[in-house]
């Protein structure tokens, strides 16, 4: 199948049925006594059975063998970079960082050995707060798939088209695309091009929506319809599998002796999805002032306290700027909320230099934040013509919860030493003489 061809199910949190094979899928029943050609039926719930209807979400998965069929799981064997919190080694730090790009590997790493997690928040075991990890592969996992029994994953290509296998189906996800990985569902990652860098956050909380719109109206910023899931598509494969799980922070292996990729139909609305950042209708000011880029929020976790997200997932597209008598970019802010930022193409507004493609920086509840000093002066002396910002991509994982840096994300050379610097040198505000208290 071509990597952009190919069926989807659309909508966001809509209720699908898909059978791979004619006559696979129950009818009006979810666990008949003899489910069709002896399938298994196996249900996977995302909330607890009791959540109120609108939010409630599990799906049904018709399978060759159940997914109950395997031996005890074991630490896994190899040493992972992967990290959730608690976790004694990330300590929450009050500064702004920022990190170059993620060295693309030199020996063979596929999507789970190249993972690394930059920074944490919350309590894995609470169900609160996310895990921000990095992967960087050169190789297609081969016969083993993963799962985090931790949260769902958000991942974020920056650079390499993947192709995820899912139990429910293939999703192929590009750079400027999204994928979500529910809670639970196995997938295995292959890559597309030689390479493949991008970032992944690891959700612990309520599953992401759709934010809502309040006097925006019925329509804009991420449109449901444009929200992509797989139909249902299945290997039948005997061969030894490995299955590596992320479990509370730390990684557990098994052995199959087949794939698990065996599911033949499945209902529900627990599902896989990817959706085309390029799509998202973003909305902005036309008249003055910088709005709160929370216009720009794709999707939610919330928490329980309306409006403050366990987070948010924000993008910053190509957009018109024509604002009147505006300081246009980001303006200087200190935030309650905190604020990991990517870039995943072009150049970010609020810097003019030292954020790459791949890298990532960290600004943390109420550190002082914005335009560096080169962004800021143009701003300042910019003819303020209609201005399009093009070909540019950057991102934000927004959360009540202050991000803990990694052992590793404090250690790695890739930590920009001199960040402050570009916060360095603005010229003081002249007043008129003689008014000081
Ligand atoms: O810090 C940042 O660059 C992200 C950001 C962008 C913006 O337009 C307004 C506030 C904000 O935190
Ligand atoms: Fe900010």
């Amino acid at each position: 199948m071509d990597y952009l061809t190919g069926d989807y199910l659309t909508g966001f949190g809509n209720h699908h049925a898909s059978e791979a094979v004619a006559g696979a899928l129950p009818v009006g029943r979810n666990s008949p006594q003899r489910v069709p050609y002896g399938l298994y039926a196996e249900q996977l719930s995302a909330t607890a059975f009791t959540v109120p209807r609108a939010d409630n979400r599990r799906s049904w998965l018709y399978r060759m063998r159940p997914s109950a069929m395997h031996a005890p799981f074991l630490p896994y064997a190899k040493a992972s970079l992967l990290r959730s919190a608690p976790d004694a080694d990330a300590v929450a730090s009050p500064n702004r960082l920022r990190w170059n790009p993620l060295d693309l590997p030199a020996d063979p790493v596929d999507f789970i050995d190249g993972l690394v997690t930059y920074a944490v928040n919350g309590d894995v075991a609470a169900g609160i707060g996310c895990s921000v990890h990095v992967y960087a592969a050169n190789r297609s996992m081969v016969d083993r798939a993963f799962f985090s029994a931790d949260g769902e994953w958000l991942i974020v290509p920056q650079q390499g088209r993947l192709r995820i296998v899912t139990e429910m189906g293939v999703l192929p996800v590009a750079p400027l695309q999204i994928a979500l990985i529910p809670r639970g569902v196995r997938f295995r990652v292959e890559l597309l091009d030689d390479d493949a860098r991008g970032y992944v956050c690891e959700n612990h909380g309520s599953p992401f929506r759709l934010p809502d719109l309040g006097p925006i109206g019925s329509n804009g910023l991420a449109n449901v319809r444009d929200f992509e899931a797989p139909v249902a598509a299945y290997e039948d494969v005997e061969r030894p599998h490995e299955l590596v799980q992320k479990y509370q922070g730390q990684l557990w292996s098994t052995m199959l002796d087949h794939s698990p990729f065996d599911v033949i139909a499945w209902h529900g609305n627990v599902v896989p999805y990817r959706y085309d950042l390029t799509r998202f209708n973003t909305i902005g000011t036309v008249s003055f002032d910088h709005p709160d880029p929370s216009i720009f929020t794709v999707l939610t976790s919330p928490s329980d306290s309306a409006g403050t997200a366990n987070i948010d997932f924000v993008i910053f597209p190509p957009r018109w700027m024509v604002a009147e008598d505006t300081f246009r970019p980001p303006w200087f802010h200190r935030n309650v909320m905190s604020e990991f930022m990517g870039l995943i193409t072009g150049q970010y507004d609020a810097k003019a230099g030292g954020f790459a493609p791949g890298g990532a920086s960290l600004h943390n509840m109420m550190s002082a934040h914005g335009p560096d000093v080169a962004s800021h002066d143009g701003a300042v002396a910019a003819a303020l013509q209609p201005h399009k910002i093009e070909e540019t991509m950057a991102f934000m994982f927004e959360s009540r919860l202050p991000f803990a840096p990694t052992g590793w994300a404090m250690k790695t050379p890739l930590l920009q030493g001199d960040y402050d610097a570009c916060w360095t040198g603005f010229r003081k505000a002249q007043l008129p003489p003689g008014d000081a208290a």
